[in-house]
């Protein structure tokens, strides 16, 4: 295959299902893919300018979300549907390289990285301006710890937050069951032909995923009258796991300050949005909101963060806890609450059983880079360990115990004058959202 294209997107407000085509084609024919999206109807039709809004960030969506097709064949041309302005551009071309880089590295396809859409030539029309920074916010909710302490702290602040997921499984119902609030979901349909290639031996690999269920949340709030889409992406997300061929290597690329920065700027300057997204935990290290999330236990009984129970298919029930993130996750809670409480959570003990030792040496930088998943910096565990290591209830736990005696004095001592309780880093939270995280502390 020499080049992907966008052939056409189209949506019925009756229904709210959007189709967005894709194609790849080469010497030998062309292969198609329609992706399905269904967006929840509000309750009386939208007017016009509504319609005009949503179509602008339709017309991102179709073409962020062409990733998961263009990774099958990864040809050498990218062919835009359509001119955009520059920051638009900017967007899609950090999707495609930055957004598919661990997808690059694993395939070792150099070329992904050096990408460089194709856009027509002409104006873009000026978009109307759409202010809805004073409007409730969509609060996005992936089932886990972090978007629970932003829907609690939106909550508490009084800023009666709206959950949203896309493809909701029962985690995330149970969630939103557990918070209270009424929830609004939309549907999204992989075409059935990927998997088929997949199944044949495509090209295939990681995905920035957040990039997509962002666009897809900021589509439901405009369509729903509804203020800024609130993300949980904490700040350890903006690290690389390495560097290769001259590239940082993020696996969490799409969940990262940079991804936000060019996501806000192409919503503005192509959808008129004057607040449409940012993240309320940008600031905060994972080991933080882990300390945040201990201050809650309404969710203790449905809380999930283990990436394996949001498969497509074969989705463990909830926590696997034998993933790097169920053992980074369990490491960051257990200094901020009691053996009984995280052994309930997540149905087991993981610091108890010696045969996640090899996981937890990689998480604290004894074993090879960071693993390919989202878990925080090894400082941050080198902390939570030594937190653990102080702690009566944890001190002789046999995988404690271990982890000690392998750590080295320079990861301590690091480790010892470590910033990961004082917020900070770049951020786009607007004024009326600072204080919301105070409520939960
Ligand atoms: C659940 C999960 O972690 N999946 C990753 C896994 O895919 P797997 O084959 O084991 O299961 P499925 O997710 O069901 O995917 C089936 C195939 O479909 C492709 N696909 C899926 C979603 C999509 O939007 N587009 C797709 O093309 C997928 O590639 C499979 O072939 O391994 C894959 C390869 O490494 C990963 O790409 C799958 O990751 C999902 C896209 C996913 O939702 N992952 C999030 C849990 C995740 O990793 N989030 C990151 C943030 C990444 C970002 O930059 O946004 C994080 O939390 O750190
Ligand atoms: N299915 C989904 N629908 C909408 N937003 C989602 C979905 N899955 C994840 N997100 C959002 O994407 C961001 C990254 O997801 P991530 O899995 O890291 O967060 P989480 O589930 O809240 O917490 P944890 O890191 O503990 O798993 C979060 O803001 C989360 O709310």
């Amino acid at each position: 295959m020499d080049a992907f294209t966008f052939p056409s997107y189209s949506i019925d407000l009756s229904t709210g299902e959007v189709l967005f085509d894709y194609a790849l084609t080469g010497p030998d024919g062309e292969q198609r893919f329609t992706e399905v999206i269904t967006l929840p109807l509000p309750d009386a039709p939208p007017s016009d300018e509504t319609v005009a809004t949503l179509g602008r960030v339709l017309e991102l969506l179709h073409v962020v979300a062409g990733v998961s097709y263009y990774k099958a064949a990864a040809p050498p041309r990218l062919v835009l549907p359509a001119p955009l302005g520059a920051a638009a551009a900017e967007l899609v071309t950090a999707v495609y390289t930055k957004g598919l880089a661990e997808y690059a590295y694993r395939n070792r396809l150099p070329h992904v990285l050096r990408l460089r859409p194709e856009v027509p030539a002409g104006e873009v029309s000026p978009p109307r301006v759409y202010d809805d920074s004073d409007r409730r916010p969509l609060s996005a909710v992936g089932g886990g710890k972090d978007s629970i302490v932003s829907l609690e702290a939106l909550r508490r602040a009084g800023l009666d937050p709206v959950p949203f997921s896309v493809n909701p499984n029962h985690v995330i119902v149970a969630v939103n069951e557990a918070s209270g609030l009424a929830p609004l979901a939309a549907r999204r349909r992989i075409d059935p032909v990927l998997f088929e290639l997949n199944a044949a031996g495509a090209l295939n690999g990681h995905i920035p995923v957040t990039a997509i269920n962002s666009l897809i949340a900021v589509a439901t709030a405009v369509l729903h009258g509804l203020g800024p889409v609130v993300m949980s992406n904490e700040r350890s997300a903006s690290d690389p796991n390495l560097v290769w061929d001259g590239h940082e290597i993020n696996h969490q690329w799409s969940k990262g300050v940079e991804a936000e920065g060019l996501l806000r700027a192409a919503l503005a300057e192509h959808a008129g949005l004057t607040e449409p997204y940012f993240s309320l935990l940008r600031s905060l290290s994972e080991l933080h909101i882990a300390r945040l999330f201990a201050e809650i236990d309404r969710y203790d009984d449905v809380v999930t963060s283990c990436n394996a129970a949001f498969k497509l298919r074969d989705a463990s029930e909830r926590w696997c806890r034998d993933c790097p993130k169920c053992r980074f996750v369990f490491l960051a809670m257990a200094p901020f609450m009691s053996r009984e409480r995280i052994t309930h959570i997540f149905g087991g003990d993981l610091l108890a059983d010696s045969s996640q030792i090899p996981g937890y040496r990689e998480l604290l930088g004894v074993d090879g880079h960071k693993p390919f998943e989202c878990v925080g910096e090894v400082e941050e565990s080198v902390v939570a360990l030594s937190l653990l290591a102080e702690q009566e209830q944890w001190r002789d736990a046999p995988v404690v115990r271990a982890l000690v005696d392998a750590v080295p004095p320079t990861a301590w001592s690091a480790a010892a004058t470590s910033d990961v309780f004082t917020p900070g880093g770049p951020h786009h939270v607007p004024p009326a959202y600072t204080k919301a995280l105070t409520t939960l502390t």
